[in-house]
């Protein structure tokens, strides 16, 4: 056959197949009276100039042309299969409610979601989605719905996972349903199993985020609409906490939002149009409908009708304030009957919640012409339902322009980085890397002395200087930062408490740790200090300082201030506060194996004690065998008993719990960098020793050191004043403000954070002279330091209340220790010193090489003064294999330091030149 030949038979066959069909399908229904409108040409009929309507989003174009040639009863073929299309209310009921019609189903539709459980699915997903369901998640929702907004999905591997094969779906719902290796109906196919018990998300997940993508949209350009919604949810914001999550009732609070969002899915229906099989021959206002014909109804056409809504085309959410006026089955962006929507109040909600945050926080303007071109993807993911367009990409962009009602607001400069990350990454690198104090001065010299960024999610105003400080440590409407993790981990503390119980709890703790109760305990502190060195140091030819410092602190803090002496209890609580500290900087998600997990039960267990203790101290106090000194929970409980306080036996560990935290984590930070410094400070240290030696002398050998021995002790305390000028163990305060304030001109929105990084004052050369060199001397004369530039202990009514505490317990160690040894640093001294966060504190592992001083018996007061001179010995990064064998106790824990931290440890052996 010629090539002529057979273009002529394929264009006859092209011409004859239609005649061929018409006169069959003419044959077949002769008796049936057919709506108008033809079935175009075989299998293909309509769908291409259909899906380019749609693509274009000119579908509502399309059906009204259809309609003024045919009328409101059409036939047509799409997707290989003769359709009716019908339209306006009554179609919709008739599509909606009648049990012949049944939801259609392709090939591709039946492999990829599967054909029969989609009625199981269905029922399990109208359960879960029923309305009481929903008002818990709102409050879950409060957060991540924003989240949703931008990212589809909470964070994470699974978002991520999830998102990859909802693509894959997608698009193998639009491709050929040929199961053949590699091609996109089969990756959809590995996709779909995958994702076949998340069903319900796929509508959730595509109708909401094109409702609130849309509603931004209209939003952008009605500003008086946006006002009123605004207006309707800062008031319900006005009467909750900065972090309080959005409740069942104040969603239901959300009227006029919801008017809004509803004459946006008026507008846009996210779902456009409904399809149905016929299970067997039906009519329609005297159209047969033959048995296997799909009808279609779109709900665009009736929601721009005029005939049922004014001037449909104005945005005007107005309409809606009298729903009963709209006539039934006129809009049904959720569809009807017994297959409508079940997941519209979960979309209703998650809306709401999403708008509630975005409205409070940003303006934005479109960034594509009001008449620009909209992309579309058509997503036939269930032919029951066919989705609007997947999220159009030029309304995606949306330039946020302003913080809400922040337009009027003088914000610091800065910028709030990236949405939810922010700042925190690159401020937590800092930290860690101990280069936080650059971090700062970076910014300001970027910014200035007040800026704005965003830290775990919150914004946040860094300030920095001693008017920043006053202003952090005394402003009252700024309070201390609630973190989840304490919450969860300490409890009722005073962290968290306000008003009347905050006067109280502040008063009591104060009283517990005002100098004369310390001078008390001074006898106590001496023991420990003795028994910790004899037990941890003597002997020892290389120390990890550190762990140490924490073991002697918290180890003074349990026997001063509970009662609780040596021995297995000690022990099991020692332990589980070191799983709190890691709980504190670890992400608080409670799942099994995880730090925050395991602080948790390390938080049950510490409770447990101490609630025990508590309770003994209560018999004891009962039978009169105690008095309000012996220990905190005593004191507490006397306190209680005069009225001074309200707290239960529960809130008093609460509170025991937290100075426990608050001490020990704290001081030994302190103890710990001091004996770095007196470690290349040999004419300091000698200084030192010389004063202690001075007290040691007129006492007996075994005689504990008093409270004017202490006293005495004033180098010692400036060269420790020195030390936490240098290195503060807490670097900042962190306040929330309750309400907007203002500094400097600036304006702080209710609910903002505000953060003093105390280390900028304390290194600045406005205040200190030489602020870099390590100076005792510059505290001789402590009134020349301008007020609020020197403050480790903050300031203001919310000072540290363990100042007397800690200043004891280190100068009672530092005698001990000064007339003693001798150490030498294992590491080089320029280097970045290795740190972790504890919260707010630093740690710092130092490895010390220790020396016992030749005539340093233990209490002895005659060691020699003269310190030993050391220099650098090795350049390497990590512990040389003679250390390791000389100390490998000492080595091996410095490895598991490591280990633990995930930090390195920079390890340089210096060695004596004496
Ligand atoms: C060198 C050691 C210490 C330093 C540098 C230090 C520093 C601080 C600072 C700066 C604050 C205020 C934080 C803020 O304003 O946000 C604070 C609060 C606190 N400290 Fe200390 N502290 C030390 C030792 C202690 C000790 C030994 C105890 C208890 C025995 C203690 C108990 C507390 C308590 C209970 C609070 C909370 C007070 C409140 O919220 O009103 N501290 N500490």
């Amino acid at each position: 056959m010629s090539m002529d030949s057979s273009m002529l038979l394929a264009l006859l066959l092209a011409l004859f197949i239609p005649i061929l069909l018409h006169l069959v399908t003419r044959r077949k229904y002769a008796s049936y009276n057919l709506p108008s409108g033809s079935l175009g040409f075989p299998l293909i009929g309509q769908t291409i100039s259909l899906l380019r309507a749609l693509r274009k989003n000119t579908d509502y174009q399309w059906y009204q042309d259809r309609i003024k040639k045919y009328g409101p009863v059409s036939k047509m073929s799409v997707f290989g299969s003769p359709t009716v299309l019908l339209t306006g209310p009554a179609a919709n009921r008739f599509a909606f409610c009648n049990p012949d019609l049944i939801f259609t189903q392709t090939k591709a539709l039946n492999a990829l979601v599967g054909g029969e459980e989609l009625k199981q699915v269905r029922s399990a997903v109208q359960g879960y989605l029923r309305p009481e369901m929903v008002a818990p998640l709102a409050k879950r929702l409060t957060f991540n719905i924003t989240c949703s907004v931008f990212f589809g999905e909470e964070a994470g591997p699974i978002r991520e996972a999830l998102a990859t094969d909802f693509e894959a779906l997608v698009k193998a719902t639009l491709s050929i349903p040929v199961n053949i290796p590699f091609t996109k109906f089969n990756k959809g196919l590995s996709a779909s199993w995958r994702i076949r018990k998340l069903l319900s998300r796929i509508a959730r997940y595509e109708t909401t985020s094109v409702l609130i993508i849309f509603l931004l949209r209209y939003l952008a350009n009605e500003p008086d609409i946006l006002g009123n919604i605004t207006e309707e949810q800062e008031e319900i914001a006005r009467n909750k906490g900065p972090n309080e999550p959005l409740t069942w009732d104040d969603v239901s609070r959300m009227k006029y939002t919801w008017k809004v969002a509803m004459e946006t899915l008026r507008t846009v229906p996210a779902i456009f149009g409904s399809f149905r099989t016929a299970i067997k021959d039906i009519e329609y206002q005297g159209y047969h409908i033959p048995k296997g014909w799909q009808i279609f109804t779109d709900q665009i056409v009736t929601h721009l009708d005029t005939n049922f809504f004014d001037g449909p085309r104005k945005f005007d959410p107005a309409r809606f304030h009298n729903q009963s006026s709209i006539p039934p089955y006129c809009f049904v962006p959720f569809g009807g009957g017994p297959r409508m929507c079940p997941g519209n109040e979960f979309a209703k909600t998650g809306t709401l919640v999403a708008m509630h945050y975005l409205v409070r926080q940003f303006r934005w303007k479109l960034c594509c012409k009001e008449e620009g071109k909209i992309l579309l993807q058509c997503l036939f993911l269930d032919s029951q339902l066919i989705l609007r367009p997947e999220a159009p990409l030029d309304m995606l962009i949306l330039r946020v322009i302003h913080m809400r009602k922040y337009s009027s607001y003088n914000l610091p400069p800065g910028s709030l980085g990236f949405p939810v990350i922010g700042q925190s990454i690159s401020l937590l690198r800092a930290l860690r890397s101990n280069t936080d104090y650059q971090w700062y001065q970076d910014r300001i010299k970027k910014y200035g002395p007040v800026s704005k960024m965003s830290v775990f999610g919150s914004p946040m105003v860094l300030l920095t200087g001693p008017a920043a400080n006053r202003f952090v440590f005394s402003n009252q409407d700024l309070i201390i930062t609630e973190t989840k993790a304490a919450n969860a981990l300490i409890g009722r503390s005073i962290l968290t408490l306000s008003g009347e119980e905050l006067k109280q709890v502040r008063s009591a703790l104060q009283g517990y740790l005002r100098t004369e109760m310390v001078t008390k305990c001074i006898r106590k502190m001496d023991e420990e200090v003795r028994r910790h060195i004899d037990l941890n140091w003597v002997g020892q030819k290389t120390v990890t300082v550190a762990p140490l410092a924490k073991r002697l602190t918290f180890d003074i803090i349990c026997s001063v201030i509970f009662g609780q002496g040596a021995g297995p209890i000690r022990e099991a609580l020692a332990a589980d506060f070191k799983k709190m500290v890691q709980a504190m900087l670890s992400i608080p998600v409670n799942i099994p194996f995880t730090k925050f997990n395991k602080g948790l039960s390390a938080s049950r267990r510490v409770r447990k004690v101490l609630r025990q203790i508590a309770r003994d101290r209560e018999a004891a106090l009962q039978q009169g065998h105690s008095s309000s000194a012996d220990d905190f929970f005593t004191y507490m409980l006397v306190l209680r008993s005069e009225g001074t306080h309200s707290l239960t036996v529960e809130d008093i560990v609460d509170n025991a719990i937290l100075l426990l935290l608050a001490g020990y984590e704290t001081s030994s930070v302190l103890i710990t960098f001091l004996l770095r410094y007196l470690a290349n400070e040999p004419d300091i240290l000698g200084k030192i020793t010389e004063e202690q030696e001075e007290i040691a002398r007129y006492k007996g050998p075994d005689e504990p050191l008093t409270w004017d021995d202490v006293s005495r002790m004033k180098y010692t305390w400036k060269v420790a004043m020195e030390t936490l000028q240098t290195v503060p163990p807490i670097f900042g305060s962190l306040r929330t403000a309750i309400k907007d304030i203002e500094y400097q001109g600036y304006h702080i929105p209710k609910g903002w954070q505000v953060f003093t990084a105390i280390i900028i004052t304390h290194l600045d050369a406005n205040f200190f002279d030489d602020p870099n060199k390590f100076n005792p001397a510059r505290f001789h004369n402590q009134s020349s330091v301008p007020p609020y530039c020197f403050v480790p202990f903050g300031g203001g009514p919310r000072m540290c209340p363990g100042n007397e505490f800690a200043r004891t317990e280190t100068l009672v160690a530092m005698n001990y220790l000064v007339r003693q040894f001798r150490w030498k640093l294992c590491c080089k001294d320029e280097e970045v010193l290795p740190s972790e966060m504890s919260r707010m504190a630093r740690q710092v592992a130092h490895i010390l090489r220790l020396e016992r001083r030749p005539s340093a018996a233990r209490g002895s007061p005659s060691a020699a003064l003269t310190a030993g001179r050391w220099r650098c010995a090795s350049g390497q990064a990590s512990p040389p294999a003679s250390y390791l064998q000389d100390a490998p106790q000492q080595a091996g824990s410095a490895v598991r330091e490591r280990n633990n931290s995930g930090l390195p440890i920079y390890i340089h052996v210096y060695k004596s030149t004496s």
